[in-house]
């Protein structure tokens, strides 16, 4: 089984004993209610190092006060048997008391990278998650830890923290899993009505479509509207943004850039989030 431990003291205890018998040791950050995108995450894991240990947290940092911190899937039994289907090693499931004793009063402070897109969309979120995750990292001292592409811009921002304060982990990316129809997986998905779900699609489907406009010619911004639109004609009641960027810094492509253009080096990414009745779907894809 799946070993399930609670405390820092009985993480570091289990993670010092692997790495003194010479196991090289990775970490995969989640909030739980897992699914395949998350296995996916521990079978990379496990192509590189010997030992995987899974977090699970609903941080409560990263929500703001109107957001879904509540309502969030919950299921330890659950989570805890399919880690153990995935072969990984231990699941590190603190509570907040663990995770911020009374008089916490420490908050990583970002600039730069984090500050488009989720950055203004969600004020809060970006300072919670590189709080908890730099406590995570110092907490388990893996040599990896594993992020999804599916939140591109919150792993842009871990690379960030952990190049800026030293902290001594590889961090690796994870290609999005996704459903049959192409909808990324998300632990949120499942606040979606079967009518919702069958609309969802839209959101990888424009996506596509922008990608092949762009790459045919089409001057980004006009992708971008028609995107947007695409997406209200589908049943979308919002759209925070639908953006072509640069796929390391996430500044803004120039409305006449076309990213796949002979002779343009940059790299490019398509951002979108958008709204579907009470659930807000975010997905990425390279351009
Ligand atoms: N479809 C996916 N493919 C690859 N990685 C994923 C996928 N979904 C989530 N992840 C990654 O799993 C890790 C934990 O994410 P989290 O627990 O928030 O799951 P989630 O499904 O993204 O939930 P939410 O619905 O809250 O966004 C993150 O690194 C995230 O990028
Ligand atoms: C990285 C993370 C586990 C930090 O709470 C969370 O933001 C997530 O699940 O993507
Ligand atoms: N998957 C990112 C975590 C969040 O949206 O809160």
């Amino acid at each position: 089984m799946t070993r399930i431990v609670r405390t820092v003291a009985e993480l570091r205890e289990q993670v010092r004993a692997w790495k003194a018998a010479g196991e090289q040791v990775g970490l995969i950050p989640t909030m739980g209610a897992l699914h395949d995108g998350h296995l996916s995450l521990v079978r990379l894991a496990q192509t590189k190092v010997k030992r995987t240990v899974a977090s699970v947290f609903v941080n409560p940092k990263q929500f703001a006060p109107h957001e879904d911190f509540d309502a969030y899937p919950r299921g330890e039994a659950r989570d805890a048997q399919l880690l153990e289907s995935a072969g990984c090693d231990l699941l590190f499931a603190p509570n907040a008391a663990e995770m911020y004793p009374q008089g916490f009063s420490t908050t990583i402070n970002l600039t730069g990278v984090s500050e488009p897109l989720e950055g203004a969309a969600r004020p809060q979120f970006f300072g919670g998650v590189a709080t908890v995750v730099t406590k995570l990292l110092i907490q388990a001292e893996p040599d990896i830890a594993v992020f999804g592409e599916k939140d591109y811009q919150q792993l842009q921002v871990i690379r960030r923290v952990t190049r800026d304060l030293d902290l001594p982990v590889e961090i690796v990316g994870a290609p999005t899993a996704r459903a049959e129809d192409g909808l990324a997986l998300s632990s949120r998905n499942a606040y979606l009505s079967t009518e919702e779900r069958a609309a969802a699609v839209a959101l990888p489907n424009a996506m596509k479509a922008a990608i092949a406009a762009v790459q045919a010619g089409e001057r980004v911004e006009t992708a971008e509207a028609a995107g947007k639109a695409a997406l209200e004609a589908a049943g979308f009641r919002q759209v925070d943004y639908f953006d072509f960027r640069d796929a390391d810094d996430l500044s803004r492509l120039g409305p006449d850039a076309l990213p796949q253009a002979e002779g343009n080096g940059a790299k490019a990414r398509l951002l979108a989030a958008a709204w579907l009745g009470k659930t807000r779907l975010i997905d990425n894809m390279g351009a």
